[in-house]
Parts: structure tokens; C-alpha cells; sequence
């Protein structure tokens, strides 16, 4: 099944840190697949914006080699690659310094849409924002799409938020979390609210439990600077994972519309009670298995930053209250496996009396990788041994189920970005959702500070800590397993 291409309006994106990873990595090769499937206009033009001095014809050069990198060899055709070179173009200069902005408003045509892609680090965002305004770039109209870390903690995500509301409205800033990019994460939407079936059930009265595990088996080797001041809660707890638990727990939006559905998510937030200390245990990877420590990785000695979490969170509302979300994300744990897993309740009664293979209705919807939504149901051996009960899944890896070209998934940033242009901010985060996330998280993250708790140590290519089994253990449930 290969999906549709409508073609976005004539734009213009600046890619401010043009010659950084998450430009040359992502962003890039993004815009390049989306013109191979017909997406960009003729007149769409992208300006590559950085101190270093390289012109346009290295810096296209560097972008070649850079998808060629990037996209898998099937997908580069040479014709289009060199049509989409031709669109980029390079200015030089410094966020924190006058030379080079006039240069870059003189690129800017009115006629199209402006998009400006703010990946530098985060303590450049404001000294953009400012000069975007200074030069006259702030037109009305025009959109910014913010890079995470969105802060530090609630006090720097409002003088965040202050500082870019002072030059553009909510309209025009995309704070972006690449999670709510992903295929199967808008496909959770789509089965919660395309679907008659599961909805009446959603609900404390009917789930048990449920499980959001987002695990990886990378380190942060590369990162660490970065890495060791923000750590697991900070890095994927209060963003991605949060927005997992939003789209699982909130309530029907009137609409698939921006507001609409950031509404639904900020009330869940709203609702989420403090966690307790004993609900939450902190991991750091040691060295094993011929690899490097967290310790190794990173320049603090004796560092107490964590790279996994495991928690129990409680949302307190009408349809949540007494069902449990427990969420674990980690590096360098068994396998990378990205998963949400709603378990359902037992049958109030057994008409088969007690049966090993009665277990619990299970809906999985896997993230990545393999794609694909699994249902587990419990049905009768198939044979003539009498009535006994197995567990099956019901099973639809989105590869299997659509065809040719479902396993061309387009990736996070092609969607996002493609969202930025066509001025869609549905899946893109409010300044009140990030601020009630960090209100959420910052009280956890002192309690830890204040008590000077080190994490748990725990094996690379394991499942994290001991304690974190315990923290469902001890409420009579299991984690699923990690595996690919
Ligand atoms: N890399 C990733 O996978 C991810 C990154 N992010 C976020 O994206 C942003 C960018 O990350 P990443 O690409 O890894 O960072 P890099 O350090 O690789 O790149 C930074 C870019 O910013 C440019 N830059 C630095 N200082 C200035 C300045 N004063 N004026 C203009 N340009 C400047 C650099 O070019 P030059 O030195 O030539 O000026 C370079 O192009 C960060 O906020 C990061 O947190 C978010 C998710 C994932
Ligand atoms: O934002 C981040 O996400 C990645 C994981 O993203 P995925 O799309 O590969 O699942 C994580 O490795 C990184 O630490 C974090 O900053």
C-alpha cells in the first residue's frame, strides 16, 4: 500500500545548526526522502545556517555524503538527490552576533511560507528568537520549531516560554518531541478513536494495569556531556514517556485538532498524583559484557545521573483512579524495544473453573521496532482433549497487514516537519503541557537531590536493575519481557 503525497506550499526552512548531528542525521535526510516521494514544491528552498565557513557548494557536498550515509541505498535515486541539493543553500552566522542576519532576511521570500528550526543548544533559543525578531524575520505567519531540552526544569521551561512569547505567538512555536512522530504512535489515536471496540473499555473498571517500556541498548558514549546533567527522568521520562501516558489516559478530544487534543493531554498531567518515593527506582549501567560503564562514558566521576527509571504513576480521575501505569525507559538494556501494553481485567467469573491458560486480555501496541498492534485472547485448544484454554495473539505488524511500502514507515522528522509547513501543531507540544510536565517531574528529581541517592547498578544487556522487577512484584504483577 503506498500512501499519499499531497505537496506542502512553496517554503522556505532555515536550519539553524545546519552542521550538527541532529541536522545532518535527521532533518536532512527527512526533507530529502519527502522530496523523493513528490512532497516539496519546485519552489521550496532550504537555508542551512551556522558559524562554521563553508559555502554552499561544500556544505551541498557534505549533505550528499551525509544522506548518502543516512538513507538506505534503495531509496536514493541520483536525479533526485541532485534536484534536492540544488534547494539548499548556506549563510554564515553567529546566533550571539550581528554579522550574517541581513544576509539570511534577503533570502527570505514573503510569498512563501518561513518556517526557522532552532537545532543548536538550547542556551541559543532565545539569543534566535531575539534576532529573528530584530531582523524583521518575526513576520506574522511565520513558525519556529523548537529543539528539546525544553529546559531544565519548570523555573528555565517558563523563562523559555516567556522569552519566545515575547517575539512570536503560541501559533507560531512547534516545540517538538519526536515521539509524537512516530507511526504507531498517532496509530494508538487512530485504534483508540477509529474503533468502537475498545473505548467503553478503557477505563479503571476494566484495565488492570498498564506498562509503557521505552528500552535501548545504546549508551550515551558521545553524549555524555550532555547526557550527565540531564539524565533519564529529565532526557525521556518528562517528555517522551509522558506523552505516551497522555495519549493512553486522556480523554476523547472533540477533534483531531491542535488544541483540542493538547487540551485532552494537559488535563491528564493535571492529574497525575506527586510520585511516591518508594514508586520509583533509578538505575545506572556498569561495565559488563565487553562494555563500557556509564562511568566510562562520561566525565563525572562518580556521577549519580541515572540511564534508567522505572516508576508506578497514578492518574486521579474518574477513569483512572486505582490502575496503575508503570513506566521503565533505559540505556543499554536487552534489547531496543519501544511498547505500550494495556492488560485487562479477568472475567469477573470463570464458567471453566480454574484453567492454567485463562490469562489476562493483553493489548500490545508496539512502537518500534516492527511496528504493529497485538491483541492477546484466550480461546480453546483446538483438538478433541475437552475444553482447555491457550492464549493467542491476535496479531498485525502494520509491515504484514499493508503491504508493499508499509515498511517504508516514514520516519518522526519527515512527518513533523512536513506539520510545520502545512501550519498543522496537533502533534507538537503546548507551553502549558511542557511547563505541567516539569511540575510533575522537578519534585521527584529534588527529593533525589536532596537525599543524595546513587542509582542502582545494573548490567549492560539486562533489564535494568533488581528493585524495578520488585516495584511490580510486590503489587502482584510482572514486566513484560524486553526483547527484540
Ligand atoms: N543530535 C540528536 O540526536 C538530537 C539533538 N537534539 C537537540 O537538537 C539541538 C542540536 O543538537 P545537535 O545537532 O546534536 O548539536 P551539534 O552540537 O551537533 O550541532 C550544533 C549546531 O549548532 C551550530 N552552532 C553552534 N553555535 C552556534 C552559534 N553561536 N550560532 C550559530 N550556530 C551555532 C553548530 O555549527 P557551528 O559550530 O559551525 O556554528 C552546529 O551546526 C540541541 O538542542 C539538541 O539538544 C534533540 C534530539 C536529538
Ligand atoms: O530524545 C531522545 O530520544 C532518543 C530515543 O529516540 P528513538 O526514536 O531512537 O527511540 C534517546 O536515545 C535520546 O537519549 C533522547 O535524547
Amino acid at each position: 500500500m503506498v500512501s499519499r503525497v499531497i505537496p506542502v506550499d512553496p517554503f522556505d526552512l532555515v536550519i539553524f545548526g545546519a552542521t550538527g548531528d541532529l541536522a545532518r542525521r535527521k532533518i536532512l535526510p527527512a526533507l530529502y526522502r519527502r522530496d523523493l516521494a513528490g512532497q516539496l514544491p519546485d519552489a521550496a528552498q532550504v537555508i542551512g545556517v551556522a558559524r562554521s565557513a563553508i559555502d554552499d557548494d561544500a556544505w551541498r557536498a557534505d549533505i550528499r555524503r551525509t544522506i548518502l550515509d543516512h538513507v538506505p541505498a534503495d531509496r536514493i535515486d541520483g536525479p533526485a538527490l541532485d534536484r534536492f541539493l540544488a534547494r539548499l543553500c548556506h549563510v554564515r552566522l553567529d546566533a550571539t552576533a550581528e554579522d550574517g542576519w541581513s544576509e539570511l532576511a534577503a533570502r527570505i521570500r514573503p510569498d512563501a511560507v518561513q518556517a526557522y528550526y532552532f537545532s543548536v543548544g538550547p542556551g541559543l533559543f532565545g539569543d534566535l528568537a531575539r534576532g529573528l525578531h530584530r531582523h524583521g524575520m518575526n513576520r506574522e505567519g511565520c513558525r519556529i520549531v523548537v529543539e528539546k531540552p525544553f529546559g531544565h526544569d519548570l523555573a528555565s521551561a517558563r523563562a523559555l516560554n516567556a522569552t519566545l512569547a515575547a517575539h512570536f505567538d503560541e501559533q507560531q512555536i512547534y516545540r517538538i518531541d519526536h515521539y509524537l512522530g512516530k507511526e504507531t504512535v498517532q496509530n494508538l489515536m487512530a485504534v483508540r478513536f477509529g474503533n468502537m471496540l475498545f473505548e467503553p473499555l478503557w477505563n479503571a473498571q476494566y484495565v488492570d494495569h498498564i506498562q509503557i517500556t521505552v528500552a535501548e541498548t545504546v549508551g550515551v558514549a558521545g553524549r555524555g556531556g550532555y547526557y550527565d546533567k540531564a539524565g533519564a527522568m529529565r532526557d525521556m521520562v518528562q517528555n517522551h514517556m509522558m506523552q505516551l501516558l497522555c495519549l493512553i489516559a486522556m480523554e476523547p478530544p472533540y477533534a483531531f485538532e491542535p488544541d483540542a487534543v493538547r487540551d485532552e493531554k494537559l488535563k491528564v498531567i493535571r492529574a497525575l498524583d506527586a510520585v511516591e518515593p518508594g514508586d520509583i527506582v533509578r538505575g545506572q549501567y556498569i561495565a559488563g559484557n565487553g562494555q563500557a560503564g556509564y562511568l566510562d562514558d562520561v566525565e563525572t566521576p562518580e556521577s549519580a545521573t541515572e540511564t534508567f527509571i522505572a516508576l508506578k504513576a497514578h492518574v486521579s480521575n474518574w477513569r483512572w483512579k486505582g490502575t496503575p501505569f508503570y513506566l521503565r525507559t533505559g540505556k543499554r538494556l536487552r534489547a531496543r524495544t519501544s511498547e505500550i501494553a494495556i492488560t485487562f481485567k479477568d472475567p469477573p467469573h470463570s464458567i471453566f473453573g480454574e484453567q492454567e491458560g485463562q490469562k489476562s486480555n493483553v493489548l500490545v501496541i508496539r512502537l518500534q521496532p516492527n511496528e504493529g498492534i497485538k491483541l492477546k485472547v484466550t480461546i480453546k485448544e483446538p483438538g478433541p482433549g475437552g475444553m482447555r484454554l491457550i492464549e493467542v495473539p491476535l496479531d498485525m505488524s502494520f509491515a504484514q497487514a499493508l503491504g508493499p511500502g508499509a515498511e517504508d514507515i516514514a520516519d518522526a522528522y519527515e512527518r513533523l516537519v512536513m506539520d510545520v509547513i502545512r501550519g498543522n501543531q496537533t502533534l507538537f507540544m503546548r507551553g502549558d503541557e511542557v511547563e505541567a510536565a516539569w511540575a510533575w517531574t522537578d519534585p521527584v528529581i529534588a527529593a533525589w537531590q536532596t537525599r543524595g541517592d546513587r542509582p542502582q547498578p545494573y548490567d549492560p544487556g539486562s533489564s535494568g536493575p533488581e528493585d524495578a522487577l520488585m516495584l511490580m512484584h510486590r503489587d502482584g504483577r510482572r514486566w513484560r519481557e524486553i526483547r527484540p
